[in-house]
């Protein structure tokens, strides 16, 4: 055993730059769109790339390769999250995205797997294709809210199928759940970075004594927590004791557990932790790459063009796209994949996403960190226990190596040759990677498709014009602090 480690910590770490004693390289990571710099320098120390941060290592994996040779492959040593003390303190139940590698994680995953896989899906095709008719509407009779209104057709479907409820209004109680919870994530300090994430022990002494300002932030922000976890729970059960309850990820839970007599505290913190995390991850998520989708086609006439002509080529005009008609218009596809690619929506959304909340764990944009379980050994690198494991998705969307040109956006090069296009693979990246991969990603690829194709079907999407009557053109511009959403795509 002696041997074996000493053996092991004679290996070198994976190359990175040059760091500081105390900070490491802290002062190097630039606070905003830092995947950009990891692009620039995956091509001087290559694949795998190490970095430390106030004595945290991180190890970042800047090619699919990489990614699907440490995340997939030895998924047993990259499944597990680093802790975040904080959001206990915050409320938070169990919540799949913040759970690490263990039994509970893989109930967790079972209970969204379930209810999301690729097959079950199919099912909640109605409620997309009613919101995609729906936000077609909207943009009509709210001409300049098109980010609104995109963000409310994510929503919608996200609440109707974890808790059944249907968003009329602005002012629906959903959406202040949503809010609150949001401020609150957004207000605690980077979670897993705040001293008390660091030094749990802080969160017992009094107020006054140095580092213990978020732990206060978070106690005052459990009401806003509890609503989000305890809220649905109890609409739900009231519909469906009143029988009036539609079908939900909630209420089948709640089914399950009544049915097999095992409606246990645990049991319902399970549940209510699960459909708060659909909630949290699968909105903005799905938003966020409807704005990115706007903004694309806003700069890019000659894709819509393009992707009309196909539609009209099918249905001239007959009706509106429907699932059924996917396979038949393969440059619609094109599109969603390479909005996927072009600009990542993920780690992201806006102010509640999780998903954002965790990336800032080391200050970075690169995706949510995985956790190496124990030493492992790479191409002859090591990667220690407890390192922070990024796939930098940014830098593998944009590898030229694989992607010709990569900044630009063109959704013909997924197509064959024979269609003018290039043959380069899907993207693979957006939605991470090995065991922890979004449960999620099956359903928000038919809201993603149902509402690009329903979009382009019947609108143009074009530049505003300014006051001097001369078309603005938006900035290709991710917002700046935590968000990955679309800066300025009026
Ligand atoms: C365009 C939309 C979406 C994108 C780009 C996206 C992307 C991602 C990414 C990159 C991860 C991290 C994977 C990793 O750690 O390797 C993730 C995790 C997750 N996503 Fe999504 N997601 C989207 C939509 C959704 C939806 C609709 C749901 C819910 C129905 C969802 C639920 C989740 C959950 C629960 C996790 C945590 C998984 C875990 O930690 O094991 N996501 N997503």
């Amino acid at each position: 055993y002696y041997l074996k480690n000493k053996k092991r910590s004679n290996l070198p770490l994976p190359p990175g730059p040059p760091a500081d004693p105390i900070l490491g390289h802290l002062r190097f990571i630039p606070p905003e769109a830092p995947e950009d710099q990891f692009a620039k320098w995956s091509k001087i120390y290559g694949d795998v790339m190490h970095l430390r941060v106030l004595g945290r290592d991180m190890i970042i994996l800047n090619t699919a390769e990489a990614a699907i040779d440490l995340m997939d492959k030895r998924s047993w040593n990259y499944s597990d999250r680093p802790r975040f003390p904080i959001l206990d303190i915050m409320g938070w139940v169990p919540t799949l995205t913040f759970i690490g590698y263990g039994k509970r994680f893989q109930k967790h995953r079972r209970l969204l797997q379930q209810y999301f896989s690729k097959q079950k899906v199919v099912e909640y095709q109605p409620i997309q294709l009613r919101e995609a008719r729906r936000l077609a509407l909207n943009l009509l009779d709210n001409p300049g809210k098109h980010e609104d209104m995109t963000r409310r057709f994510s929503t919608s479907i996200i609440i109707r199928i974890a808790y059944g409820h249907e968003i009329k209004s602005d002012d629906d109680p959903y959406i202040k759940i949503a809010e609150d919870s949001g401020y609150a994530l957004t207000h605690c300090g980077p979670p897993g970075g705040t001293p008390i994430d660091l030094f749990p022990a802080l969160q017992h002494f009094p107020s006054w004594f140095p580092g213990t300002y978020f732990a206060g932030k978070a106690r005052e922000f459990n009401k806003y927590i509890r609503a989000l976890h305890e809220y649905p729970f109890a609409e739900v059960r009231k519909e469906m004791a009143a029988g009036i309850a539609k079908p939900s990820f909630l209420s089948y839970h709640l089914e399950r557990l009544h049915r097999e007599e095992n409606e246990t505290p645990e049991e319902f913190d399970d549940v209510k932790g699960a459909s708060a995390v659909i909630f949290c991850a699968g909105a903005d998520t799905t938003w966020s790459n409807l704005s990115i989708f706007m903004l694309a086609m806003t700069l890019h006439p000659e894709c819509q063009i393009r992707a009309q002509a196909e539609i009209d080529a099918l249905l001239d005009g007959s009706r509106l796209p429907e699932v059924s008609d996917r396979e038949s218009l393969p440059y619609i596809d094109c599109i969603v994949k390479e909005t996927h690619r072009w600009l990542n929506a993920v780690p992201g959304g806006e102010s509640f996403s999780l998903q954002r909340q965790l990336e800032v764990v080391a200050n970075t944009r690169t995706g949510i960190p995985h956790r190496a379980v124990e030493d492992d050994v790479y191409k002859g690198m090591l990667i220690p226990k407890g390192a922070l494991v990024f796939a930098n998705t940014r830098g593998i969307s944009i590898n030229d190596a694989v992607y010709h040109d990569p900044h630009t956006y063109k959704p013909s090069r997924y197509l064959p040759k024979s269609q003018g296009g290039q043959e380069e693979p899907e993207p693979l990246a957006q939605f991470g990677f090995g065991r922890r991969i979004c449960p999620g990603r099956h359903l928000a690829d038919t809201s993603l498709w149902l509402a690009m194709v329903t979009i382009l079907s019947l609108y143009q999407i074009r530049k505003v014009k300014g006051p001097d009557g001369k078309e603005i053109t938006p900035e290709v511009a991710l917002d700046s602090g935590l968000t990955r959403s679309v800066f300025n795509a009026s």
